[in-house]
């Protein structure tokens, strides 16, 4: 055991991603014992020559992990500012202890990227001439015997873009030369720098709709909080086409008045041309995107212009999170009930919670923004922890659009065996009729095998635990959370049908079918398939905003934030397929898909119509979603989430144990399930232990998976389980070779 009079810190030297695996321990004196915590800067004595360098404290330790008389003394603190790298490791702190990690990924997640050199500036040439007059202009030269220039332009015209070195060292033509073409029109040279701003024939206009008076309320509430010092989180709930975004807008102009810095968190797959236009037309090349398409040298560059202050208006999906704002006022997380805010990868932290933290630390507001909150954020809403505003109406003339619902069972009683009801057949022959676009929404979700009867809708679940059974190849019904099994028979419990079978629709086979009952549409069909192509997604969207297709049909991808006027019908295939999915959270990702795709119906001046079809009628996530009504739904989910202790009236943790060799990891995983209990006994409120075993996912990539998950109404009792777990875990030898992994909260099964 370490000696209570000593402390030791780990401490990088050299901050960047490449060096991020060298710690280095030092100890810390007694007398700086009171400054010196992670995120602080340093001063050590540092290689051969013991030279004074700047290093930061990641971790306190009191341990040292080498012999101690080898171990070196920090000299000093550095005091003179604050640096955005200190705020950055304090929050790779907060998510190794929130959310269990090593320090090492959390400190890789949120530093950062540094190319080892800045890109050079790249010179690009275009043809500015059009395409015939180079082309005649090319032969005219072949036939001078203009050797170079021609091998240039023949180069030009078939790349269409070539480097200034293709063309110098490549065509030996020189640049005064190539100069001397784009001063006569033919040819444009163009420096690499533009591509800090990917859309350049937009002009930046300075104000945006006067906004509506829903909207001004909350510009107001958010400008006087500001001007008198108070920073918070705020949840701006508004419907579907309420205007979010020009609020968003309105709110960053008054930080970027005040001389700060935001951060606007996007879901990556709505990160489009569409939307990020908007931000363009307003705060123009004071904007910095960030993306997870961009090379390491452009993320590197961009970094460089946000720490510079070039950049202030920083746009990207969960990670840019992490950008180094050294000024910044205000964090907005749209779509906050977005499942991408949390991250899959160790630290499993997210956005939102982080995003609150971050915000703390430099004197910050937060605002999230969603038409379908989650669970999560709508309850700190009522709870007076995050300052709730709402926006009722949709913005301009559009009003909600009409939601009918549609029980499949019925269809079927009524013979008909199409995948369209007769009155969604009869709505879309009408749109057709009208030259009206329509949306066709497939739920993909939980297609993974849920078992359900077709004649009276019934699905399979498990007796224990309130979630459905998924078909296993090796024939049985077995649930995730718990682990029970039944065989599976092909017979309904409840109405003896033999119309049992493993749920599956695919858009494909929906596509087949449109054009069978309507041949003269033009379909367009957006899916995992159609859209692995780069650009491809945008590219469709972009098409179908065009009116080149009568019917847009897609999964999930199709719902987020389109806003398309001409769009008067959505219809929703088959609503529950979500609904099923061995997920206590199915009951709000059902709702929100619902509402999200209803949201896209009737955004201009003609009135939408919705057509959900359904084989649950009368499940809440359903009929709410149909009234538009997320105060009912709201009330329903946490009603169940109390009852089963759920998150967020519960907490859960969840523990993943992964070993290349199986019964590795059963003992690993049954050696933790043991010592949790052990920690238990005598507890008042004990944890709650419910261990499936192998997780649903039980082998991925030869690796075996156990599952532990843990519940307790209280977070920090989890989180007290999860530190003293942690060093056990690092040490004891029952555990060497395995990885384990943990989850707060999870927003997906294991
Ligand atoms: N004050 C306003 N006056 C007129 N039109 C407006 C106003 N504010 C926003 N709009 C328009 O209303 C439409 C919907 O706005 P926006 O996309 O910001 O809504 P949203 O709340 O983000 O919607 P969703 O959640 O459905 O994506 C847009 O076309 C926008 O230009
Ligand atoms: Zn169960
Ligand atoms: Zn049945």
């Amino acid at each position: 055991m370490g000696d209570s009079n000593t402390r030791y810190a780990d401490i990088i030297i050299d901050i960047s991603h490449e060096a991020l695996d060298r710690v280095f321990q030092y100890r810390v004196p007694l007398s700086l014992w009171k400054e010196v915590r992670p995120g602080s800067r340093v001063f050590v004595p540092f290689g051969r020559g013991n030279r004074e360098t700047e290093g930061y404290v990641v971790a306190i330790r009191p341990e040292a992990d080498y012999e101690e008389s080898k171990i070196k003394e920090i000299l000093r603190v550095n005091t003179e500012g604050v640096s955005v790298e200190s705020e950055l490791i304090k929050v790779a702190s907060f998510l190794k202890e929130q959310y269990g990690s090593t320090m090492i990924q959390a400190l890789r997640t949120v530093l950062p990227v540094k190319a080892k050199m800045k890109p050079k500036e790249e010179v690009f040439i275009t043809l500015s001439a059009d395409i015939e007059a180079a082309q005649k202009l090319l032969a005219e030269w072949e036939q001078k015997h203009y050797v170079a220039r021609a091998r240039f332009l023949f180069l030009l015209i078939e790349k269409g873009r070539i480097t200034k070195e293709e063309a110098v060292k490549g065509c030996n033509f020189p640049l005064k030369e190539i100069r001397r073409l784009a001063e006569q029109g033919i040819v444009k040279l163009e420096s690499r720098i533009k591509y800090r701003n990917p859309f350049p024939e937009l002009t930046k206009r300075s104000t945006g709709w006067p906004l509506n008076e829903e909207q001004q309320a909350v510009a107001d509430n958010f400008q006087k909080d500001y001007d008198n010092g108070k920073r918070g989180t705020y949840l701006l709930y508004g419907v579907t086409g309420s205007g979010k975004t020009e609020v968003y807008l309105a709110l960053i102009e008054q930080v970027l008045a005040k001389k700060k810095q935001v951060i606007v968190l996007i879901p990556e797959i709505s990160l489009t041309y569409q939307t990020v236009r908007r931000f363009y037309e307003r705060f123009g090349e004071r904007i910095a995107v960030i993306n997870s398409r961009m090379s390491k040298g452009e993320k590197s560059d961009a970094c460089e212009r946000i720490r510079a202050g070039e950049a202030d208006v920083i746009i990207g999906a969960r990670s840019a999170l992490f950008a180094p704002a050294e000024r910044l006022g205000l964090i907005i997380i749209d779509e906050e009930h977005d499942g991408a805010y949390k991250s899959d990868t160790s630290p499993k932290y997210h956005a939102r919670e982080t995003a609150v933290y971050r915000a703390g630390l430099c004197g910050a507001s937060v605002v999230l923004g969603s038409a379908t909150p989650s669970v999560e954020a709508y309850a700190r809403a009522l709870s007076g922890e995050y300052k709730l505003w709402t926006l009722k109406k949709r913005a301009g003339n559009a009003m909600l659009p009409t939601t009918q619902i549609i029980d499949l069972r019925e269809e079927f009683k009524k013979g008909n065996r199409s995948i369209f009801s007769g009155e969604l057949h009869k709505k879309i022959e009408e749109r057709l009729a009208k030259k009206e676009q329509i949306m066709l929404f497939l739920n993909r979700r939980g297609f993974a095998g849920f078992v359900s009867c077709r004649a009276c809708g019934q699905v399979i679940k498990c007796p224990h635990c309130d979630v459905t059974l998924t078909y296993h190849r090796n024939g049985k019904l077995r649930c995730h959370y718990c682990g029970y099994e039944e065989p599976f028979i092909k017979q309904c419990p409840i109405c003896k049908s033999p119309h049992v079978a493993a749920f599956g629709l695919g858009t494909e086979k929906v596509e087949a079918a449109l054009h069978a009952e309507f041949p003269t549409a033009r379909v367009l069909r957006m899916d995992m398939d159609t859209t692995r192509r780069k650009h491809a997604h945008e590219e469709m969207l972009a098409a179908f905003s065009k009116g080149e297709a009568d019917i847009l049909l897609g999964t999930q991808m199709i719902v987020k934030g389109h806003d398309y006027a001409n769009v008067t019908l959505v219809g929703i295939l088959a609503a529950d397929l979500s609904l099923h999915e061995q997920d206590f959270r199915s009951g709000e990702k059902t709702f929100q898909l619902l509402c999200q795709a209803a949201g896209r119906a009737g955004r201009g001046d003609k009135r939408g119509d919705v057509i959900i079809q359904t084989y649950s009628p009368e499940h809440y996530s359903i009929t709410t979603a149909a009234e538009h009504s997320y105060e009912n739904f709201f009330k329903e989910e946490y009603t169940y989430r109390q009852l089963m202790g759920y998150p967020p009236c519960a907490h859960m943790l969840v523990i993943l144990v992964q070993s290349g060799d199986e019964s590795q990891s059963v003992i690993a995983r049954l050696r933790i399930e043991k010592m949790i209990e052990q920690s238990q006994v005598g507890q008042e409120v004990p944890v709650q232990i419910l261990a499936p075993g192998q997780a649903s996912l039980s082998k991925l990539k030869d690796v075996y998976r156990q599952v532990l998950y843990l519940k307790h109404k209280d977070k920090e009792t989890l989180l007290d389980l999860k530190r003293r777990l942690e060093p056990v875990l690092e040490k004891h030898p029952m555990f060497a070779g395995i990885t384990i992994q943990f989850d707060f909260d999870p927003l997906s099964h294991y």
